[in-house]
């Protein structure tokens, strides 16, 4: 794909290696305050510093929760429903609407995005694994930042014929292996791994770097508060603990501060660092 327009590369600026192509996921209570209410100011945020790292030179890939979450916002309604078919459809009415979101904000830095839904058989089945790898690599190298979520509509999870439901911080680690990025920026509602959920405990203490998903770093971790979140720690323990077994590096950081994700490139210590011990 040869774009008219020039590359808006800065070639000046040195990149860190260790982040060249990064994977940024973004969970729902980051976008979506606990009343449904879409953060719009956060969201810009992102999207100036994405465009900023897309500009510099790197590759970025953004994983992106809130489907449900701003559909909500659209429809007034302050609690995500139980069912998974209202879910779904409340999913199909929000997923048009993020997007519009997103790019909104991106084009304010003119940054182009494409959108990119996935479901988890892609993984398992190789001619579309092939497929998606390689319509994302004529995206990254035509600076265009894919959104992804999961395609919540169809989502089915293949073994036990179950509907695999909200489940991104996973899905952001499979795609971030699957594309050889070398991290994974994960952001959420709160700013690390924490010796038990701070929500419920004011004597828990952050933890910065974690080598080793082991059963003790396990038994740390505990579900959603939010009440619009859906995986809590456990699942981002799940997401780091695929990246250090593949030798790439997860980092933690508080989606509030989406500014944070440049101090994650320059390898400063924030948030809490997943990465095996250096051999
Ligand atoms: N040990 C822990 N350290 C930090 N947070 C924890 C821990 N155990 C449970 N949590 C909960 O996990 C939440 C983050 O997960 P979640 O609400 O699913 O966010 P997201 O929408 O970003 O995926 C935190 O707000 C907190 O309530
Ligand atoms: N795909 C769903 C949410 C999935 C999900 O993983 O949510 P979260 O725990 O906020 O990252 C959506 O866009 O609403």
């Amino acid at each position: 794909m040869v774009s008219k327009q020039p590359s808006t590369t800065n070639t000046n600026k040195t990149i860190n290696p260790a982040w060249q192509r990064v994977v940024i996921k973004v969970g729902t209570s980051t976008i979506v305050d606990s009343d449904g209410r879409v953060k719009y100011p956060v969201i810009n945020q992102l999207s100036q510093v994405i465009s900023t790292l897309s500009r510099d030179g790197y590759q970025v890939i953004l994983v992106t929760s809130g489907a449900i979450g701003v559909a909500l916002d659209q429809l007034g309604l302050t609690k995500r429903p139980t069912d998974i078919p209202s879910q779904q459809a409340l999913a199909a009415l929000g997923q048009g609407y993020l997007m519009t979101i997103y790019n909104q904000s991106m084009a304010l830095y003119r940054q182009k995005t494409g959108q990119v839904l996935l479901t988890y058989d892609v993984f398992n089945n190789p001619q579309m694994l092939r497929h998606m790898q390689e319509a994302l690599e004529v995206m990254l190298d035509n600076h265009i930042v894919p959104i992804v979520n999961e395609n919540d509509v169809i989502a089915v999870d293949e073994m036990d014929h179950q509907h695999s439901f909200g489940d991104n911080d996973k899905l952001a680690a499979m795609l971030a292996l699957a594309v050889k990025a070398q991290g994974l920026i994960i952001l959420s509602d709160v700013d690390g791994l924490y010796t038990a959920n701070p929500n419920l405990d004011s004597n828990a203490q952050q933890i910065t770097r974690v080598t080793k998903i082991d059963q003790v770093i396990r038994k740390l971790a505990g579900g959603s508060e939010s009440g619009l979140g859906t995986g809590g720690m456990i699942t981002k323990l799940n997401a780091a603990e695929l990246m250090v077994n593949h030798k790439a590096k997860m980092v933690l950081i508080d989606g509030q501060f989406p500014e944070r994700i440049m101090q994650v490139i320059a390898d400063e210590p924030i948030g809490t660092r997943f990465q095996a011990e250096e051999k």
